[in-house]
């Protein structure tokens, strides 16, 4: 049993309105496991960006508590690297500061520049984009831009780890490729991590727990757990029976919450 100690990310009663006074996020209550990786999916406007969004500390109110190990997950000592729906780069840095500069405001990266830099070519590698390291993100596609914001996120070594939607602009094949580099650096680096998806199939492939939000905001997402499908070798996962029943588990589910 896991104790407040050691117990990840725990978001509880958490409740969501802007300033219009409508609800954008319904109660959610949530457990990811320290190292762990919970997927999410939800129809459009259920509040999956708003909740990755609070947990970040964007929003200036919500109720609920977000805590991470017992303690408030905005500690300063809890790093939390966020990969929005718009990459969030800085146009008029290239690619390789985008990536050290991110390192140096987080202070991950004490070290000289010549280290800070072979880590920077490192997580480039590790996406496979080492080629475009002196490029402006406005020149890259979406899909680059994607690639960079996720290798700028495990390059700053977070504690929790947040995407929203990180392989929305990416076609079928290179989306698989990604998921495959996505888990390769998450095992090297294995933060507490949240991520969004559209589609059943990633969010089986990519979590150990799957969300499904509900359209509903009175409503409780759905919880599945999906240690089977987790535990398996990434490249057996798609054409298991687990993941099969899975996928016909959580459609229902799907079916009755949107
Ligand atoms: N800044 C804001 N001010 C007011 N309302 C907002 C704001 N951001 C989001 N909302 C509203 O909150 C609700 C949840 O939005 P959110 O973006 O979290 O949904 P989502 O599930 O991420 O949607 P999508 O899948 O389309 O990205 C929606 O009704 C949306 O209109």
């Amino acid at each position: 049993m896991s104790n407040s100690a050691n117990s990840g990310l725990n978001i509880r009663k958490l409740r969501v309105e802007y300033s219009s006074g409508q609800p954008a996020l319904g109660e959610v209550n949530l457990q990811v496991p320290e190292h762990g990786i919970v997927t999410i999916i939800g129809p459009s406007g259920s509040g999956k960006s708003t909740l990755l969004r609070a947990v970040a500390g964007l929003l200036p109110r919500y109720e609920g508590d977000l805590l991470f190990n017992g303690a408030s997950v905005h500690h300063k000592e809890t790093l939390i690297g966020l990969v929005p729906q718009n990459y969030g780069l800085l146009p008029w840095k290239t690619v390789q500061a985008n990536i050290a500069i991110a390192m140096r405001i987080t202070r991950r990266s004490e070290k000289s520049r010549q280290e800070r830099d072979r880590l920077v070519r490192h997580w480039l590698k590790s996406m496979g984009i080492s080629d475009l390291a002196d490029r402006y993100p406005l020149s890259l596609s979406g899909g680059q831009q994607q690639r960079v914001a996720i290798a700028r996120a495990f390059a700053v070594l977070p504690t929790i780890m947040l995407l929203d939607e990180p392989f929305s602009a990416l076609d079928a094949i290179t989306r698989e490729a990604l998921q495959q580099l996505f888990l390769d650096n998450w095992l090297e680096h294995p933060a507490t991590t949240l991520f969004v998806t559209h589609d059943v199939e990633e969010a089986i492939l990519l979590g150990q727990r799957v969300i499904v939000m509900p359209a509903d905001k009175q409503d409780h997402p759905a919880i599945i757990e999906n240690e089977t499908v987790f535990g398996m070798k990434h490249e057996d996962k798609r054409s298991s029976a687990a993941f099969f029943e899975q996928t016909k588990v959580i459609r229902k589910v799907m079916q009755e919450k949107w």
